[in-house]
């Protein structure tokens, strides 16, 4: 158990020092010099309201006071908890992150806090069901997993030569507080001051409560842990801001009413998101079907790019002003352009895969993205790789055939036992048409046999019918 809070104390002090703890200090002006050569001016970005730009975006739904937008005017600490339920991050928690990112444009600190604890018990908000438990195991790997990504997201950028005050983000695990926390202690400490009453009426509780099965003592205590969470850390970490999507307004309040009833004061805060919708109105989370993943461990950059180039001209826009930081007259500009004749089709999808490929991967996470969706793309004649066709693999049907099998093999057979077509005049139609393809390379003599040399790294050939229907020739 002790190597959770082992390993998240290492993050932490890998890359800040005790200095982290010390009062805020303004952003180091190499940050804001070397910001501003970039698009969204940090310089300017710094010295606006967070709240102003984040309601301008579309990222508030709710905050707890009016009185925080005047408490930004001055540097505040704000964090964000993610619990590790699985290995990875997905679409729906980028919002927390760039959430963080943007209190830390505008010259604020910025706290990931990991629920090691809290990810024992399991939080009902927006649950149907009681949460299955997780193993240590589990708990672990996802720990590491999930602050490797906001690592990775979040300390892209900073001067690796200093420390402490421009840390873009410092990672905590409350099982740091919560192991060593008894039961009588919990009881006197915080229970004293929970009014049953209000844990009730919490929405989250509410629901549960309505339903069949209910809600367990262990899950209804969840907005207790999470509520004590945002004191500890007001007292002894100076942070004053928490921020979740919607669905974690209930568990942020019980930590402001704590604060209030246990310490006697009122200028902690906390802001809620909009949960970010599909278009079909259902949420992006991991227990959904093909989640969007963050982790290039579960999608690729190039699936990841793809996803966002293929949103629909409805969405685009809406996504751009959530999930980029480009200006926002920009973004207004390119909905006007969008309807003008002349507008070339997916400009906006295109932009909108960059800025979020960048930021999540990376400028070589982007530029893998970016050299797989040229090779893949068929008559783009660049020599493909084992790597870029991976990268397509899981969204490509594929069949295995043995080498014997395909070697001498003429295309237009290749491609009827492959599946890609159903006849071999259909194959041989395309082929005429010049829309026949092996490794994205136009096929046109109807005579072509597969050779040694057409399967690329001794492992797989590609078919493309068009350019949009592919086959995968596995070599088994
Ligand atoms: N679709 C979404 N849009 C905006 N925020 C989201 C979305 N999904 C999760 N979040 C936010 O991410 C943070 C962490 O949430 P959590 O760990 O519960 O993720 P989750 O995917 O919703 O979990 P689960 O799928 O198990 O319900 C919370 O602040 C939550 O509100």
């Amino acid at each position: 158990m002790a190597s959770i809070s082992v390993l998240a104390r290492t993050l932490i002090f890998n890359h800040s020092t005790k200095r982290f703890f010390s009062p805020f200090k303004p952003l180091s002006s190499p940050f804001l010099l070397q910001c501003a050569t970039k698009t969204t001016c940090a310089l300017q970005q710094s010295r606006r309201n967070v709240i102003e730009i984040l309601e301008e975006r579309g990222l508030v739904e709710s905050i707890t006071s009016d009185a925080l937008r005047a408490a930004c005017s001055s540097p505040v600490k704000v964090y964000c908890g993610f619990d590790p339920t699985a290995e990875s991050l997905h679409l729906g928690n980028l919002l927390g992150i760039i959430v963080l990112s943007w209190f830390h444009r505008c010259g604020h600190s910025s706290v990931a806090l990991i629920g090691g604890a809290t990810a024992r018990v399991g939080d009902p908000s927006g649950k149907s069901l009681e949460r299955p438990e997780l193993d240590a195991e589990s708990l672990e790997k996802n720990t590491v997993g999930i602050s490797n990504t906001i690592e990775r997201i979040l300390g892209r950028g900073r001067n690796p030569n200093s420390v402490g005050s421009d840390l873009s983000v410092v990672i905590l695990n409350n099982y740091d507080w919560w192991k060593e926390f008894s039961l009588l202690d919990f009881l006197k400490r915080v229970g004293r001051f929970a009014r049953v009453g209000s844990m009730i009426s919490k929405e989250s509780v509410r629901k549960r409560l309505e339903s069949e099965e209910g809600i367990s003592f262990t899950e209804f205590t969840y907005q207790l842990l999470q509520g004590y969470d945002f004191l500890h850390l007001f007292q002894n970490e100076g942070i004053n801001v928490q921020i979740g999507g919607s669905d974690q307004w209930g568990n942020i309040t019980a930590g402001t009413e704590l604060i209030r009833k246990i310490l006697h004061v009122k200028d902690a805060y906390g802001l809620t998101f909009p949960l970010l919708l599909k278009s079909d109105g259902t949420k992006f989370g991991k227990s959904e079907d093909g989640a969007i993943w963050l982790s290039p461990k579960f999608l690729s950059p190039y699936k990841f790019y793809q996803y966002f180039f293929s949103i629909t001209d409805d969405d685009v826009i809406r996504f751009l002003r959530v999930l980029t930081f480009l200006d926002i007259e920009e973004i207004v500009a390119l909905e006007g352009e969008m309807t003008k004749p002349g507008y070339v089709p997916n400009t906006a999808q295109r932009r909108l895969a960059e800025e979020v490929t960048r930021f999540v991967h990376g400028e070589e996470g982007l530029a893998e993205a970016l050299q797989a969706t040229e090779a893949l793309r068929p008559g783009s004649g660049t020599k493909l790789d084992w790597k870029s066709i991976e990268g397509i693999a899981e969204d490509v049907p594929s069949c295995s055939l043995a080498y014997e099998e395909v070697l001498n093999l003429s295309l237009v057979d290749l491609s009827v036992s492959s599946g890609l077509f159903e006849s071999k005049s259909a194959a041989r139609r395309l082929l005429k048409q010049g829309g026949l393809y092996l490794n994205n390379s136009r096929v046109d003599s109807e005579g072509k046999r597969i050779e040694a040399a057409d399967i690329v790294d001794g492992k797989v050939l590609l078919l493309s019918a068009g350019k949009k229907n592919k086959v995968l020739v596995r070599i088994a």
